[in-house]
């Protein structure tokens, strides 16, 4: 016995049964590639809706959904379940995990969830308050759920953990890690038993602040090797350090190894975090593991001395590639980092690596070890000058997965450029309870409110399709989208790439060339990925989850209306070249109304009502308070026009149950009262040009300023 069960026999064969889309990304390569090819280049013009299902939550959603004989397992927003019947839309079953609304500013990023395991029979997801829940794929009944934060962990108010990524199973154990460095957070990730929930061993990311034993599987490796990477006394040792993995784990049966891609540093501000010392191991890297026990096997370092939150977390695809004429099984990424690498899967020796989109931070990657040749200037935490990145902490390709075609040989990159202002919090590092905390200065990493430098920032926001031809690392062809944050990418038998795009379009491309073959209005901005199944009836379908959000509306507000105005409705959406679907509903697409503000304020508190808003608010509610259509745009909120109405909700926690936490325990009733203030001013600011952006035919404001 190998130990890999049925189901991991079946992951390992999964071509075998190509209907199917058993793991996050359909086989253990994560080549995010289906054999299927019913719909295909010559066809694929007549692709029509199948059938689509309402969610219940109209945010963000960010799922790949499963499908094993004929049922789909789609994790949406809020950590919610759903089985649904693959060929016909209809509900077999869901489940609510009763996510308490107060956790969504544990997280940094929406409320989001990526995707299920399936394994034996049980379906596995996390929670974004840290649980783990294995459920009777059948029936939909709970089988066990783990808390999967140690008490230890939970060091106060500044450290934060959350679950929105998909579990991974290798060998009957299911792998969760988390996310929080934002906020303050030690990285690890836990493997339990996936018959019985018990914990089997845990592998933290970053070392023990004391250097003591853990008493975990990475003891050993961060004792000799990674904590003489850290400063002893910088700010990490009270704020955890960061290295969360928060999305990709896989399991590479061929090197019978798990790689974790760790993310960012915690704080972000390396001066503060590190004293400027060290390259901070395991931050920015692959780190490969042995399944059975968590044992360190090697690692590969993409971003030392992280300052940037440049992590390492996004997708780890393996590919067998011909490399100086010898088929080699390499791992192939694209981190936030800008740059395409190629890592040996067994060793981790680096082959090569080369920018996959237009970076400043790096001349490149030496040759030989594959460390990035800094910029001097983008050590903005050396300098203590302002360092305006590219690519920014949005990465420049982030949880959008990528696709690799073995037919044309190419990697399909969702890649785009969102620039970022990083600039040094002034007199040290202060955390904040219950906010993000990153050594930098929240009220400078806003945009100003002046036309010029919005329209500067604007101009540089980009989002594209980069054809990327790991043979030679180089970019073969491109498509070119309205702005970024679009969905991950599918390939298929059939030559063709599905991708569903941040202007609520869902396309089909020419896989050797990019000539886009059909489009579909799914209404809404779509940043998940596309999956294609066999359903019971043995026909090809392709289905993904519609959902705008995420953290680049949450964050960037008004600015990020790049690819054009929407108005969230989610829901799962699947086609078929028979599809008989009727059409979507009509839908108010206009959103709310600007709503004239109070004359007054007081412009003596307006100054800390920014900061307080820039600190605690502009993450959900948009930078500079202006909203991008998902979360309420606090400038026509009702409850800006009294005093006492304003703290019932931000002090008192009205709202707490639709996820709006209260803050009364991080800000004195002065300082909400601040923020207020600084509200009612940028509502009188900007009242006027957001009802001038109304005036055309469709009432849909346009793109900012
Ligand atoms: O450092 C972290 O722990 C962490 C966690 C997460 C998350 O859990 O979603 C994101 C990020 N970082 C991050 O840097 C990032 O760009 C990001 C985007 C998203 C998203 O779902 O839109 N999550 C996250
Ligand atoms: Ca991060």
């Amino acid at each position: 016995d190998d130990g890999q069960g049925a189901t991991g026999e079946a992951i390992i064969h999964a071509d075998d049964h190509p209907g199917d889309w058993m793991t996050y990304g359909r086989t253990y390569s994560e080549q995010r590639y289906s054999p299927l090819d019913q719909i295909n280049r010559s066809n694929v013009g007549n692709l029509k809706l199948a059938w689509y299902l309402d969610l219940d939550t109209n945010r963000g959603q960010e799922g790949t959904p499963l499908v094993v004989d004929g049922t789909m397992y789609a994790t949406t927003n809020w950590s919610m379940m759903k089985a649904i019947d693959a060929a016909t839309g209809k509900l077999r079953w869901s489940y609510d995990p009763r996510v308490p609304g107060n956790i969504a500013d544990k997280g940094c990023c929406d409320t989001v969830n990526r995707g299920a395991a399936y394994w034996n029979g049980k379906v596995y997801f996390g929670t974004f308050d840290g649980r783990l829940i294995a459920l009777d794929a059948k029936t939909g009944k709970l089988v066990w759920s783990v808390n999967t934060i140690p008490p230890e962990a939970e060091l106060g108010k500044q450290r934060s953990y959350t679950v929105d990524g998909a579990p991974r199973i290798a060998k009957g154990r299911v792998i969760i890690g988390n996310g929080g460095s934002e906020f303050g957070a030690r990285g690890f990730v836990s493997a339990f038993d996936a018959e019985t929930g018990k914990l089997d061993w845990r592998f933290f990311t970053v070392p023990n602040p004391k250097n003591e034993p853990d008493h975990a599987a990475s003891d050993s490796v961060l004792m000799n090797k990674a904590y003489q990477t850290w400063s002893p006394t910088g700010a990490w040792t009270r704020q955890g350090g960061g290295g969360t993995v928060w999305d990709s784990i896989v399991y590479d049966p061929v090197s019978d190894l798990v790689y974790l891609g760790v993310g960012n540093g915690s704080p972000w501000n390396y001066k503060y975090r590190s004293e400027g010392k060290g390259d901070n191991l395991f931050l920015g890297s692959i780190v490969a593991l042995k399944p059975e026990t968590g044992e360190y096997v090697w690692h590969f370092q993409e971003t030392p001395m992280d300052q940037w939150d440049f992590t390492s977390v996004q997708q780890i695809m393996t590919v067998d590639l011909p490399i100086n004429g010898e088929t080699r099984h390499v791992i192939v990424h694209a981190p936030k980092n800008g740059f395409f690498y190629i890592i040996d899967a067994k060793t981790g020796e680096f082959i090569s690596g080369k920018n996959y989109v237009y970076v400043n931070w790096a001349s490149g990657l030496d040759p030989k070890t594959g460390r990035p040749i800094y910029n001097p200037d983008a050590l903005y935490t050396l300098t203590g000058k302002d360092w305006y990145g590219i690519p920014g902490d949005l990465g420049g390709h982030n949880f959008a997965a990528m696709a690799y075609s073995p037919k044309t040989g190419l990697v399909y990159i969702p890649a785009q450029q969102v620039p970022f202002l990083y600039t040094n919090q002034v007199g040290g590092f202060t955390p904040h309870p219950d906010s993000w905390n990153l050594g930098l200065d929240m009220n400078k990493v806003g945009i100003p409110d002046s036309p010029e430098a919005k329209q500067a920032f604007v101009k540089d926001l980009k989002g594209w399709i980069v054809a990327w031809d790991p043979k030679t690392q180089a970019e073969a062809w491109r498509v070119d989208h309205k702005g970024p944050w679009n969905g991950g990418i599918l390939a298929t038998g059939g030559d063709l790439l599905f991708q569903g795009l941040a202007n609520g379009e869902f396309h089909a491309y020419d896989a050797t060339n990019g000539s886009d073959l059909f489009h579909f209005a799914a209404d809404s901005g779509i940043i998940a990925p596309p999956v294609t199944y066999l359903g019971n009836d043995k026909k090809q379908y392709v289905a993904v989850e519609v959902g705008w959000g995420g953290i680049y509306p949450f964050f960037l507000g008004g600015l990020a209306r790049t690819s054009g105005w929407t108005v969230n409705h989610s829901r799962i959406i699947a086609f078929s070249l028979e599809g008989k679907s009727a059409p979507l509903p009509k839908q108010n697409d206009q959103g709310f109304l600007p709503v004239k503000p109070p004359a007054q304020f007081d412009s003596k508190r307006t100054d800390n009502g920014y900061f307080q808003f820039q600190t605690y608010c502009a993450a959900c509610h948009g930078d500079n308070a202006e909203g991008a259509g998902v979360l309420p745009d606090l400038r026509w909120s009702g409850s800006i026009r009294h005093e006492d109405a304003f703290y019932n909700v931000v002090g008192r926690g009205a709202l707490t149950a639709y996820g709006m936490d209260r803050f009364d325990s991080s800000m004195n009733p002065t300082e909400i009262e601040d923020i207020r203030q600084f509200l009612i001013k940028r509502a009188n600011e900007t009242y006027q040009r957001e009802v001038d952006a109304r005036k055309n035919a469709a009432g849909i404001p346009e793109q900012q300023p």
